[in-house]
């Protein structure tokens, strides 16, 4: 497993909740209960956190449990078990109580003595396990407890090994010799002669303590929020890097393909379906210009593409003259035209290499998933997967997500959406997140669709590509705002979704007959959203042209194919929108270059499935050909 290290220091509830389960299993438990050499414990926690799908060091999991097993020592020394404010103090106090309930080595009082500095400090114990007896001795050795090039461990050894341990009496420290750590508590306690604790006025003592743990608890969380910050600049930086990287392999490729075309250009006549990457095709108004449309595919700004500087129109890059050949070439096949965009989205695909890690080429979430619907969400989430984003999302609702685990471990599910927090708990996972699909099975629950509402507005500031499909799609229906005029915004209704949202915006029944007119009007309607109308023909558009995707689908109208379009569109719009930031086709418009991937795409795997199974193709059988499919379409 590669692990990102550049990962947050802020860990969800969710994500501790599973370091905690891990780390309370007994197998962990018992590795750790005696042994001074935990680094491979940690090691597996983490590989096992990972696993789960929440990437993390052994050395933040260890850092984590240790913060954790402070504020849990914390709580029941300032003894706010009866009063209820230990939850204040550590939040995870029940689940810590449960596991170190059964590890005597463990004196919370010496702990918190040690701690606090009180005066009782210089004769208590200060390793209270032998993990923290690594913590002191790594502190004072100086030695790194992770070896990097140390391969993971599963089997613990069983015989305890010894641990050298730092006994403070008074002001001196003094090292004995190694004990195993059973032998250890009654050997110190045996030595060491305790002073009876001081008695303390009850009420003031407790007031004071409360307020102590309260700061100190208030100071990790600085401390932790610092660290998320320092963390996400180093985010920052290296995804930087990674598009700059990015957009010089592409310039690269670009310059190949002009050097082998202008090879190609002197040995024959310029074709004039396959022109040169720098054929003057702009050197001249064009005559999609003259008509007053631009030749770029850019969101409809006719005229500023119109009277773009000269310069910027002698320089075109190789997707802004597909675009063009398409808009003035009335007589073209929709294969030849499938075939010039088939090439736009090619360009978008990021290139497999062993440089990147796990993260990098997509992850994406998806807002949906009830008691009614658990098939939609996941085989958008898997479509995602399978057509190469690195980790999927699925946040639904609590009585859902056993459902969707269940049908593939492959999903991070959150069972956040019926949460009273809801909004907060997935807001924590935004900034992770690439593109987000909301609809596939949310359902129309008020609370739900008002969750989703919120999630959207929140996406939206953070500039992520929202797809809005199924439900989502009901949601738009009653509020347009919600996602009008979002230029990273892609609608992706069926015929029933396109009627009702069409006759929302527009007061009065669409005209069935011309559904190029209507999938325009109601994209402008929407500020220029990004539309796809699904059918035995899927039309885009951003309100200017319309293109068409046409790739041969089958004769299979099984539930669940539009989930497959809206999550494949995830990871496609995430592409799209990368490159062009990269530099790569910016005047071609993202997302419907990811639209056109993501409709082929599903097409093409329904007509494979069908070739297969015929009347017995479903969803499933179609997220089968996602490989071959992709593979055919945009790597042949
Ligand atoms: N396995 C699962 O978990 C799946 C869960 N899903 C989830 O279900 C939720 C509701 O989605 P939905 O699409 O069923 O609801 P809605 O928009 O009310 O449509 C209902 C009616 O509209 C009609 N109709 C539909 N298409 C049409 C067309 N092209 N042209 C003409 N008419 C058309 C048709 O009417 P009928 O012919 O039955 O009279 C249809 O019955 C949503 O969350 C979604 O994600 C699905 O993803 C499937 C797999
Ligand atoms: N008549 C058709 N012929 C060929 N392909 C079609 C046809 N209708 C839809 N499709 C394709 O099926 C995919 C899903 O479209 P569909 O209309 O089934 O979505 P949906 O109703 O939203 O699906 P879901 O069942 O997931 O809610 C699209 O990629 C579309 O191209």
């Amino acid at each position: 497993m590669q692990v990102n290290t550049t990962r947050g220091f802020l860990w969800s509830d969710v994500e501790t909740r599973t370091l905690l389960n891990i780390w309370g299993e007994q197998d962990i438990q018992a590795a750790l209960d005696g042994n001074f050499r935990n680094s491979f414990v940690y090691r597996d926690v983490s590989r096992r956190l990972g696993a789960t799908g929440f990437e993390r060091t052994p050395e933040q999991c260890r850092v984590r449990i240790k913060s954790l097993k402070r504020q849990y020592l914390l709580a029941k020394e300032g003894n706010l078990r009866n009063n209820g404010q230990y939850h204040k103090i550590c939040k995870f106090y029940d689940t810590m109580e449960r596991i170190l309930s059964n590890r005597p080595a463990l004196d919370p009082q010496e702990f918190i003595d040690s701690v606090a500095g009180g005066e009782e400090a210089g004769e208590g114990l200060e390793e209270e396990d032998a993990e923290d007896a690594q913590d002191a001795y790594s502190e004072s050795t100086g030695e790194c407890p992770y070896p990097a090039e140390t391969e993971v461990k599963l089997e613990y050894p069983t015989i305890p090994i010894p641990i050298p341990v730092k006994v403070t009496v008074g002001i001196n420290s003094t090292s004995v010799r190694p004990h195993n750590s059973s032998q250890l508590a009654s050997n110190l306690s045996a030595r060491i002669p305790k002073r009876p604790r001081k008695r303390r006025a009850h009420f003031p003592m407790e007031k004071l303590m409360e307020q102590f743990l309260e700061q100190s608890v208030h100071a990790e969380d600085n401390f932790y929020r610092m660290e998320e910050q320092r963390l996400q600049a180093e985010d920052t930086r290296r995804e930087t890097e990674h598009t700059r990287e990015l957009h010089m392999l592409q310039m690269l490729g670009q310059m190949f393909s002009s050097i082998s075309s202008t090879r190609a250009g002197s040995a024959a006549e310029p074709s004039k379906t396959a022109p040169p990457a720098r054929a003057p095709v702009f050197s001249s108004a064009s005559p999609s210009c003259k008509q007053g449309q631009s030749g770029h595919f850019r969101r409809p700004s006719a005229q500023t593409d119109c009277c773009a500087p000269k310069s910027q129109l002698l320089d075109p890059d190789p997707q802004a003259i597909v675009f063009e050949r398409y808009y003035s070439s009335g007589s073209k096949s929709h294969r030849g035209m499938d075939e010039d965009f088939l090439s736009l989205v090619k360009s978008i695909v990021p290139p497999l290499t062993s440089k990147k890690h796990k993260g990098q080429d997509g992850r994406i979430g998806i807002i949906g998933g009830c008691q009614d619907y658990t098939g939609a969400p996941y085989f958008a989430a898997i479509s995602a997967l399978k057509v190469g984003a690195d980790l999927s999302h699925v946040f639904c609702t609590k009585d859902a997500a056993t459902v969707i685990k269940s049908f593939s471990p492959e999903l991070i599910v959150h069972p956040v959406l019926d949460s009273p927090n809801a909004v907060e708990e997935i807001d924590k996972w935004l900034p992770r997140l690439h593109a987000l699909v909301v609809g596939p099975g949310l359902g129309r629950e008020d609370s739900l669709l008002k969750t989703a509402k919120e999630v959207i507005e929140k996406s939206k500031t953070r500039d992520i590509p929202i797809i809005i499909d199924a439900d989502g799609l009901w949601l738009v229906t009653q509020q347009p705002s919600v996602i009008h005029g979002y230029h990273k915004g892609i609608l992706t209704p069926n015929f029933m979704e396109f009627t009702r949202l069409y006759e929302a915006l527009h007061h009065e029944p669409m005209d069935i007959s011309d559904r190029q007119r209507s999938v325009t009007q109601l994209s402008v309607a929407m500020g220029n959203i990004t539309m796809v109308l699904k059918g035995e023909q899927d039309l885009i558009t951003d309100g200017g042209k319309v293109i068409t995707c046409s790739v041969e689908g089958s004769e299979r109208r099984c539930g669940g194919q539009g989930d497959v379009l809206s999550g494949s569109l995830g990871v496609f719009a995430h592409w799209a929108h990368a490159a062009s930031a990269a530099g790569v086709g910016r005047s071609a418009n993202p997302s419907m270059v990811a639209a056109f991937g993501a409709c082929s795409l599903t097409r093409q795997c329904n007509n494979q499935a069908f070739q297969r199974h015929g009347r017995s193709t479903t969803t499933t059988d179609m997220i089968q050909e996602i490989g071959s499919a992709f593979k055919k379409l945009f790597e042949s």
